[in-house]
């Protein structure tokens, strides 16, 4: 499933964004283009507008200006069946999970393929198992309901989910949030594998410095409405300025940087110890 795909364009390239509700501008002139392949976080203060840059990478608010294309095409350029293909090539986990409360993982993780594959209800729950199977949960969780697991599980069963149609990119939105620095750990673990299993270029928003070192290749800082910079850590850790100062050079960020504990093993710069649990 790769119709608008071409070899080496950028599966997501915005140039010139703007974006605003009413007077409200929150972002201007952005630019961000993300490689295939890589995991690329997403960080910038409370209100920078993180969650609506994801929103519109998504299709899901359209920008007042700018041009986003996927794969080297623009949106308004897709016919409807290339239009319905690029959104199934696009996963995305949403804080908290987003897991319909009435239905059970098994079924949660059917609600896409029902949406938009065309095939028997049988092989869609032999998919699902195999999407269960895939994200770490154990083969019982197929029948339990949304309130029956815990915090991680729910992770991983929006995450199964995400990969019901078998996306080539994957949108997470706080994947970590809530989770004990264990849990946290073993979803960046799972994370990593699935990215390298997969070949899934993922964008991550995340407060969770242990995250950012662990897993992402690159980083992106959104400051004054635009990616002020989006390099390595330790490029962006050396960005000139205020926030980026703060955000990389603070306590918490010194405690990841520091802290003994387990890594996840990565092909990228150095995984970095996870102990105290980021945010800010
Ligand atoms: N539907 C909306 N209508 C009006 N304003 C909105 C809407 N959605 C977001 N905003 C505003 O856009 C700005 C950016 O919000 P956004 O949720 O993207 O921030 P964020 O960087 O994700 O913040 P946080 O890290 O706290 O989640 C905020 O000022 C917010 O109030």
């Amino acid at each position: 499933m790769k119709p608008v795909e071409s070899a080496d364009t950028s599966p997501i390239e915005a140039t010139g964004i703007l974006t605003q509700f009413g007077t409200n501008v929150i972002h201007k002139d952005l630019d961000f283009a993300i490689t295939r392949g890589e995991i690329a976080g997403l960080v910038g203060g409370s209100g920078s507008g993180k969650s609506v840059l994801m929103n519109t990478l998504l299709g899901l608010k359209v920008p007042e200006a700018g041009e986003i294309r996927y794969f080297g095409k623009r949106r308004s350029d897709l016919d409807p069946v290339e239009e319905m293909r690029l959104k199934n090539e696009m996963g995305v986990l949403f804080q908290g999970g987003a897991l319909f409360s009435s239905l059970t993982v098994r079924q949660n993780i059917m609600v896409p393929m029902i949406e938009h594959l065309d095939m028997s209800k049988a092989l869609m729950c032999e998919l699902a198992d195999m999407k269960i199977h895939m994200v770490g949960l154990p083969p019982e969780s197929a029948v339990l309901y949304p309130s029956d697991l815990s915090g991680g599980m729910k992770k991983r069963a929006g995450l199964a989910r995400s990969l019901a149609l078998d996306p080539q990119i994957l949108f997470l939105d706080e994947p970590t949030a809530g989770l004990d620095p264990i849990g946290a750990h073993a979803f960046d673990t799972l994370i990593l594998s699935l990215r390298d299993a997969l070949d899934l270029t993922v964008l991550m928003v995340t407060h969770d410095l242990d995250s950012l070192y662990a897993i992402c290749d690159r980083v992106a800082v959104l400051v004054d409405k635009r990616i002020a910079v989006y390099d390595r850590l330790d490029v962006v850790e050396q960005y000139d300025h205020a926030w980026v100062k703060e955000y990389f050079g603070g306590p918490r960020s010194r405690a990841a940087l520091s802290t003994p504990g387990q890594k996840v093993a990565t092909k990228q710069k150095g995984a970095t110890p996870r102990g105290a649990t980021a945010g800010h």
